[in-house]
């Protein structure tokens, strides 16, 4: 009987040996953000399972609740909540966790703490839930500042102090995207081991994209240099091709998309939402970590995303980000506004 194939299937990096290669880089670590990851990762494929039976399992629909944003959440929002707060609670190595879902932040007790806040969109896009349609899992990992006595000021920090930042996409397959400050990786779960598999290492978005994802239902209510750049888009004054449009709704979905084809996604500002639609800890800053990571930049319409000070835990901010050139020319459009309004 030939096992060569099987033979060869053991060569296979998995995220936890992934992870523990790192680790054997730091000789001082003593695992806990290894243990803190395997939860995470066990809470992904937790949620992967139940969106897999959605329809099965009745959980298509609403939960009837509203949460802290006046949100419907749909019952696969409450039960992935549920799901992360305890996997990230018995790791034994976090302190604050800041979920989408819950309105306050929640403070793990003593005898359960360990050095690491965690904030998190448990599902993200759950408009696409009864359709089908990709949605995911945002987070973003800090140190404690204060570990005797902590504070919500631990997770009032820039998005450039975080330690770590990732996503789990639900869609044709189940990939998880992770940077822990030393590029992006990307793991694509492999239902029969049960494993995530290393499928797309050291991710590099393209230096410039050809394509443009923004919600354009908003247009009439956009600001001059946003209007302008997805006119730029369609009309490029340089005769070059115009940029297409893809759009699916999901930001984790979107983002992936940016990130291995390059362009550009934006959830801008309009006079309606002036600080636009996104959530700055757990959907601008997890997001902001990967891009510039991957070689790309992440841009509010003042300045680099990550250098945001959040004043609360659900905070919203304007987002572009993307490939490096395609942001670059949309900051030089705020640039030139901003001129002729000084
Ligand atoms: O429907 P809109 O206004 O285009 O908003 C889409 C955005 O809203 C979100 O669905 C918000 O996330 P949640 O589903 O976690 O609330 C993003 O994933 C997505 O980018
Ligand atoms: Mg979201
Ligand atoms: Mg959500």
């Amino acid at each position: 009987m030939d096992h060569s194939a099987d033979a060869h299937r053991t060569d296979l990096m998995t995220i936890t040996r992934f992870v523990l290669n790192e680790q054997s880089k730091h000789p001082e670590s003593r695992g806990d953000f290894t243990i803190l990851l395997s939860h995470i990762v066990l809470g992904c494929k937790f949620v992967c399972s139940a969106v897999n039976k959605a329809g099965l399992a009745k959980l298509i629909g609403l939960a009837g609740e509203t949460n802290v944003q006046g949100e419907e959440q749909k019952k696969l929002d409450v039960l992935s909540n549920e799901v992360f707060i305890k996997a990230l609670v018995s790791s034994g190595r976090t302190c604050i966790l800041v979920s989408e879902e819950d309105e306050e932040a929640t403070f793990v007790e003593p005898s359960k703490r360990g050095k690491y806040a965690v904030v998190f969109d448990p599902l993200d896009g759950s408009s696409n839930i009864d359709c089908g349609v990709s949605i995911g899992t945002i987070f973003g990992i800090y140190v404690l500042k204060h570990l005797q006595e902590p504070t919500l000021d631990d997770v009032l920090q820039p998005g450039k102090n975080m330690l770590a930042a990732g996503y789990c996409m639900y869609g044709s397959s189940c990939t998880l995207v992770l940077s822990t400050g030393n590029g992006v990786n990307g793991f694509t779960l492999d239902p029969s081991l049960g494993e995530f598999i290393l499928t797309h290492p050291d991710i590099k978005i393209p230096r410039k994209g050809k394509i443009y994802s923004v919600n354009e239902g908003n247009a009439k209510n956009w600001d001059s240099p946003t209007a302008k750049y997805v006119e730029n888009c369609k009309f490029p004054k340089d005769g070059s091709s115009p940029k297409s449009l893809r759009y699916i709704g999901s930001m984790v979905a979107d983002v992936h998309r940016t990130l291995l084809y390059g362009g550009v996604f934006l959830y801008p500002a309009d006079k309606k939402s002036p600080n636009g639609k996104l959530r700055v800890l757990y959907e601008v800053f997890p997001m902001s970590f990967l891009m510039e990571q991957a070689g790309g930049q992440s841009f509010t319409g003042k300045g680099r995303a990550l250098d945001l000070v959040p004043k609360k835990i659900h905070e919203r901010s304007p987002i572009f980000l993307g490939s490096y050139d395609d942001v670059e020319e949309i900051k030089g459009l705020y640039a030139a506004e901003e001129n002729k309004l000084v």
